[in-house]
């Protein structure tokens, strides 16, 4: 399984999160990850974990300011990125641009989407992965892969009927090794999660709890 930590803007320090993350990555068979905000790529790359981020731009080098273009955040550390986040939502051209200039950055991507109908639209655009996150139950504690099963089932097959190399991950209120557990039995080869690990007391304790079934 592939658990992905998404640090939002959380008011937690990146560094201590991510050292958590690649301890925790190297005592289980689990693959983790980490995505801070673009600010802190480069730190949280330095320790040694697996660096995401949290988002790209369908540009490239030149007169975008403000943007994020993909080359600069895999020149810090990064080597995935998160692309259509519920919190960073973009158009449906955007999308299939953010895909485009994280291939051309060699950044791997996953296109998260709020239902399963969305997640064949993001499908098609040709991402490694897609993930399912009811916006509802985001930041919740109540867990998609037990409490709404048939989302990410739908999701699963979804995706399938339109690429079946796109891998899907399911996100919103994991927090448990029994979600993360449930996600697997739905089919989902992974989770998106961020408040469970990013606003625990000790982020340590809450991976080994994710991974300790796995
Ligand atoms: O990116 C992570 C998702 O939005 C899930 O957030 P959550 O684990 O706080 O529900």
């Amino acid at each position: 399984m592939f658990v992905l930590v998404n640090l939002k803007t959380y008011p937690c320090d990146p560094v201590d999160v991510a050292e958590a993350v690649r301890d925790v990555n190297d005592a289980t068979d689990a693959r983790l990850a980490v995505a801070p905000q673009a600010a802190h790529i480069e730190r949280v790359a330095e320790t040694g974990v697996e660096t995401w981020a949290q988002h790209v731009d369908a540009i490239e080098h030149g007169s975008n300011t403000g943007h994020t273009l993909a080359e600069s955040v895999a020149d810090a550390g990064a080597v995935g990125t998160l692309i259509n986040h519920s919190e960073r939502r973009l158009k449906l051209a955007d999308i299939d641009g953010a895909v485009r200039a994280a291939e051309r950055a060699d950044l791997e991507t996953v296109v998260c989407a709020n239902n399963p109908a969305q997640i064949g639209a993001a499908a098609a655009l040709g991402p490694d992965a897609v993930a399912v996150e009811p916006p509802a139950l985001i930041g919740t504690g109540t867990p998609v892969s037990q409490a709404d099963p048939d989302v990410v089932e739908d999701a699963v097959e979804a995706a399938a009927n339109v690429d079946s190399t796109v891998s899907v991950l399911c996100g919103a209120g994991i927090s448990t090794g029994d979600d993360v557990v449930a996600a697997g039995d739905l089919g989902a080869e992974g989770v998106l999660l961020a408040s469970g690990v990013a606003k625990a007391d000790d982020p340590h304790s809450a991976l080994e709890d994710l991974v300790e079934p796995l």
